[in-house]
Parts: C-alpha cells; structure tokens; sequence
C-alpha cells in the first residue's frame, strides 16, 4: 500500500492499471522460462484467469482479509471475505475411498503434482518486485472473487427473533436424543473416483451440528465467486464418523423408545451414491445390525423377557410393495380401523438373535433389487424397509398378535438426475423416475405438514402411504441426510439440505403446537406447525453479490423480471404494522443499503432458476415424442423433478427477502 501510494497511486483501479501495463511489459519482453517449466499457452484454466482476471481455484488463498468482518446489523451473521475455507480430513473404510488423513481443504486440495497451478511455476520465474506486485494483486483479485457470501439459515426463536447468535454454541453443542424427530447429516469422504478428478471436498463441517456448503458461483459480470451456504441440524457426522458413533446419536434412542410401546424409523435420505445403504444396510456395520444387537441384549433382561422380536422386510419397486422374505410376493398397504397402516400378507419372523437376523436379512437383500447407475454401480432401485417388531412373547408363533414396539429402517432409493444416470437403458430410466416421483411424493407430504396444510397426501405414492406412520401419531422419527462432499454434487447437496431443513421445521411445529395444544392435540398433531409461528429459515446474506459501481437497474434489464415481480407478489402481501408507521425515518444508510444488497442478491437468485426453468422447459419440449411413452414419460418426470427442486430455491430465495422484510422493521422497532 506504502508503495503505492509513494507512486502517487491511490486507488484500486489506479494499482491495477499499473499492474497490466507491468503485465503488457513482460509479455513484450518475456523473461526467458527454465526448459523445465511448462508452456500453459493453451492451458484453458489459465486462459480463465486472463479473461475474467481471476485467479484459478488452485492458485493459493489470499494470506490477509481486505476488509474486517463486517459489523452484524441484526447479529446474524456476516459476509466475511475468507481467505481459506477450513479443512476437513478424510477417513474411510471402504475400499472406494482415499486413505486417511488426505487433506480435503479447498485451498490444499488433494492433488498430485499434476493439479497444481499453472501460476506456480510461471511466477517462479519474475523478478521479486514483481512477483511481490502479483502476489498483492492477486490478493485483492482474490478478495474480490472470492467473497464468501455467508447464506445462513439461520433460526427464529419463538418470537421470530433471530437465535442464530447462538450459532456457534449451536455448532459445538450435542443436541437432545430424545426428540420426537430428529434430523442429522452424514457427510460421505471424497471417492477415489472424485480424487482422481481432482475434486475439492466444498461441504466443511463446523462442530457437531452445522455444515457448509461452499457453492461456487458466477456473476452477472463473470466473475467467480463462492456462496456460502450454512445449515444447522441435531448432528452433524462428518467424514471421519463412524457407523458405531452414528449410530448411538441416530437409533440407538430410538430402541429404547420402541422397549416402551413406541413406534420408531430411521430413515436414510440422499442423492444416489452418498452412503444411504452404507448408514443402514451394510452388512456388516449397519445401523440395523447394530440396533439388533442392543435390542437382543435388551431381551436377555428380565423386565424384558415377556417380550420376543420378529423380523419384516420388504421393499417399495416401481409402486410396488414386494416381500423380500417371501419371494417377492406382491403386497399391500391398508389402513386399519385405528389410521394404523398395514402391511397386509407381509411374512414375519420371529427371531432369537443377531446371527438369525443377519441371515435373513442377506436371504432378503440378495432379491432386493439394485442395478448400475452413472453415479453409482450398486445402486439401490427400490426403497427398502426393514422392521423388527417387539412382540408378547406368549404369543407363540400367532403372527397377528399386533406388536408393542416397531422400529424400521428405511434405505431410501437415492434421488437422481437425468444426467447421473448417463447412458443407462429405458429400465434404469423408469426405475429412476418412479424413484423420483415417490420422492417427490414424500417432499409434498413434508411440505404439506409443514404449512398445516389440513390434508396431508399421504396416499399419493406407496411410499409416503407406509412412511405416514413415522410423521404423524405416537412416533419417533431419525431422517439421515446423506450427502456427497465434491463440487460437482453440490446442487445435489444442496437439495438434500434443503428438503431435511424442512424435515427439520416439522420439528419446530412440533415443539409450537405442544406447547398450546391439549393433550390429545400433542398426541395426535405433534409435528403440526403452529401457524402462528414465524418462519424459522432466513438467509442473511449482507453484502452486495454485484460490485457496488454496477448500476442496479442493469439487473432489471435480464432475462426474467416480470416472472420474478409475479413470484413475489403471489403471496400476502406484507404491510407495515401500525406500529412501525410512526418510526419509519428511523433506517440508517448501512441498513438501507444492506437490504438492498439482500434484495439484488434475490433477483439475482431466482433469474438463475428462471434461467434454469427455461431450460429445462425446452429439453422436455424438444424431447416429447409419442414414439415411446415410457421415454416421454420418464422424461416428464425428471422435468417435474427438476422443477420442483428449482420452485423450492426461488420460494427459499423469497421467503428470504420476506424474512429479511419482517427482521429489518423489527429491527426499526
Ligand atoms: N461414510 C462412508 N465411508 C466410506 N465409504 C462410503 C461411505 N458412504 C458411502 N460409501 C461408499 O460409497 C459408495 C456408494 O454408497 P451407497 O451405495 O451407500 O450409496 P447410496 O446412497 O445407497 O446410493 P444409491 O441411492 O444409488 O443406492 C459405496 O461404495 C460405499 O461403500
């Protein structure tokens, strides 16, 4: 900066003019390069960094911060400009995996020589003046691109003030076990495949129950930046988590529960091949096989003895219910007269112990139907539910003896794009449609309870009609989102989060309706939210995403204004209380501004999705054909897939900027 300024240069337009004329200088007169450094001319990641003048994602961090952490208007959170985004470490069992201790960090990912940055050899080369010049340019380059915009959904308490100072205690701190639903993350390591590609691991994990996601982005102007996206849950298992570990903050409450007359399901959610059937199906280390064994142990108490354990499984293909004990034998799912759902013919068996179960359950998961996607070769094609029942044990071998205690272990079939199947064949496409469609299906009943919607569509799909159980009435439920740490995942990632978010605020409902309800409402409607309760996910982004001399109304020339004004205004309206009338010259210019700021990023955000929704409009409007229905029709369903996945970011996006609408006028207050 002294060395600028000594040059009578003070501002940053100024430095870098300077700099491209030193930079113009050196391509006139190149300094002659070792015949040992390689020639990057038409290094297209070099080529990048010419172009938009940013630095590849390579390249190393900035070693200093530009500006201090911003002031927190509302004690929020904060846009910071991160110079690293902190490292995580890699450790797994499966043979598909790195070994551990490789180093996941975006800013020393885990490459070999061959990824390393082109800039490192070439800079090698200048004179130190000069080298020093880049380095602090590159610094400010970096400062600029990289902002990191923190997009916190952060909570409301019951007040619909923000609890999200509470963040990092949050972060640090176990969460209750005995939740009536509790929602935790898994985060998988990266796979040798993704470390052969040299992919960045972009979903860090901060204490027990937050994980970022780093979500790389581009500007209007073509600049690269990264959107940080940060999400709370009951706990957070990053890749160095065990099976054992999760297991004892996932089901293991949940045996106890069912050892006291409870229902309870533990469910795996997640995109295909982020480690659903690893959390619960493997073999070996499942949480079945280890809830089996606390269960059996359980049994050779003597305040338990009068009851026994018996074993189901079946699995959900293609709309089907089929038994995976019985030869696949068609099944049914009924409602008895108590709005219990009933697996009808499903074939039971009484079991003694853990070897028996495991038996049975290798006997059903060689039938359970998998096949080989693009993304993963030994996918799961079907969703597979395992239950043990706790039974009278005078009740011999009669099987309709209706259990005391349920746990079930669902292996969710992972959610798909069209483009991660690859070049798969029409069956491998209907499979993943059906798949979607049932997902789909689950998203709407969650979506539905959410808003206390007075009918939930539960029957839309086999899956949602057996999964009603474990939402509503007497039960305990565990969700396991399971996501994929690499960049190229990170939509993915993000819709996971997204859709165990919402899982998560049927919780909060949960925790608002007990506390008003009477008795037999907390019975009954224990995840309904109170509608009174104020939206408890809000963004809070607090910068500006365009650079402040970009003029605003370029923005409004884009693509898709209208259709956005038309989003906005389609829900209520929010008008001013009263209250607030009397104060309203009380914003200060930072406060203005930096609802402006939030409100450019949301237009900025839903232009994206409309862009994407035109898309994906004319990829199914090209694709209609009435050659083949099954085609066409699998088509639609990823298209609908899609879109709903997009209309879910635009709401998120707008409900933002209305939570931000309510916080700054509370605020004022
Ligand atoms: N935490 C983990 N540690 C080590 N390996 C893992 C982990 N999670 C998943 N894997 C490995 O990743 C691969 C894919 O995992 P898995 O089959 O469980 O994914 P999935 O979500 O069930 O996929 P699908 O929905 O397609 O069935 C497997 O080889 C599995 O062993």
């Amino acid at each position: 900066m002294q060395d600028y300024g000594s040059l009578g240069i003070t501002s940053i337009t100024d430095r870098k003019r300077l700099f491209q004329t030193l930079r113009y200088q050196q391509e006139l007169n190149p300094i002659p390069s070792s015949p040992s450094n390689r020639d990057f001319s038409d290094d297209s990641s070099l080529a990048i960094n010419a172009v938009s003048g940013m630095r590849t994602p390579q390249q190393p961090p900035s070693s200093r911060m530009r500006f201090p952490l911003k002031a927190n208007m509302i004690g929020l959170s904060s846009v910071s400009y991160v110079k690293k985004i902190p490292t995580t470490t890699s450790t797994s069992s499966s043979k598909d995996y790195a070994p551990p201790s490789i180093s996941t960090s975006m800013s020393s990912p885990r490459m070999g020589s061959s990824c390393r940055s082109p800039f490192t050899a070439k800079k090698n080369q200048l004179p130190v003046f000069i080298r020093k010049q880049q380095q602090q340019e590159e610094e400010e380059e970096e400062e600029d691109d990289r902002e990191i915009v923190k997009n916190s959904n952060a909570l409301l308490n019951p007040y619909g003030l923000p609890a999200s100072s509470n963040n990092r205690h949050l972060s640090q701190k176990k969460s209750d076990l005995n939740q009536k639903i509790r929602v935790c993350v898994r985060k998988r390591p990266l796979a040798k495949k993704e470390l052969e590609k040299c992919e960045k691991d972009i979903t860090p994990v901060q204490g027990v129950r937050t994980v970022h996601v780093n979500e790389p982005k581009v500007k209007v102007d073509l600049t690269k930046y990264i959107e940080q996206h940060t999400f709370n849950f009951d706990d957070v298992f990053d890749v160095d988590s065990t099976n054992d570990y999760i297991y004892q903050r996932t089901a293991q409450p949940l045996v106890k529960y069912i050892f006291g007359g409870g229902k309870a399901t533990c469910f795996a959610y997640g995109q295909t091949g982020s480690g659903k059937t690893y959390t619960m199906m493997d073999p070996q280390h499942g949480l079945y096989i280890l809830a089996a064994q606390d269960i059996f142990n359980m049994l050779q108490q003597p305040e338990y003895g009068h009851l026994c354990a018996w074993i189901g499984f079946y699995e959900i293909y293609q709309g089907q219910l089929y038994d995976l004990l019985a030869d696949r034998k068609k099944l049914f799912a009924r409602e008895d007269g108590k709005h219990n759902v009933v697996i009808v013919g499903l074939k039971e068996y009484r079991i003694k112990n853990v070897s028996d179960l495991m038996q049975v359950f290798e006997y059903g998961n060689q039938v359970r139907s998998t096949g080989s996607t693009g993304a993963n070769s030994d996918s799961s094609r079907s969703h597979a539910i395992m239950q043990v029942l706790l039974k009278p044990a005078s009740a011999g071998k009669k099987k309709s003896v209706e259990p005391i205690g349920k746990l079930s272990f669902i292996d969710l079939a992972g959610s798909e794009r069209g483009a991660d199947r690859g070049e798969t064949d029409l069956k491998t496409r209907m499979e993943g449609a059906e798949i979607n469609k049932s997902l789909l299906a689950l998203k709407e009943c969650i979506r539905a309870l959410d808003q206390d919607k007075k009918h939930t569509p539960f029957r839309q799909s086999k899956l949602t009609q057996v999964l009603k159980d474990s939402f509503v009435g007497n039960s305990r439920t565990c969700m396991i989102a399971t996501v994929s740490p690499n960049q190229s995942n990170s939509e993915h990632t993000l819709n996971t989060l997204r859709y165990a978010d919402r899982v998560k605020e049927l919780k909060n409902g949960e925790l608002s309706s007990s506390s008003s309800g009477t008795e037999q409402d907390q019975e009954e409607h224990l995840l309904i939210p109170s509608s009174s309760t104020m939206p408890n996910m809000m963004s809070v982004d607090q910068d500006a995403l365009l650079s402040d001399d970009q003029d605003f109304s370029s923005l409004l020339d884009t693509d898709f204004p209208h259709e956005i004004m038309t989003a906005s205004n389609a829900s209520p309206p929010i008008t001013p209380p009263q209250q607030f009338t009397h104060i309203k010259n009380q914003f200060n210019l930072s406060m203005i501004e930096d609802f402006i700021s939030q409100h450019r990023n949301e237009i900025r955000t839903t232009n994206e999705c409309s862009k994407k929704e035109t898309r994906f409009l004319t990829n199914v409007s090209l694709g209609l054909t009435t050659d083949n229905r099954l085609k066409m029709s699998s088509e639609f369903i990823d298209y609908l897939s899609n879109l709903d996945d997009i209309l879910d970011q635009k709401m998120a996006a707008i409900e933002h900027l209305k939570d931000r609408i309510r916080l700054v006028l509370n605020q004022a207050e």
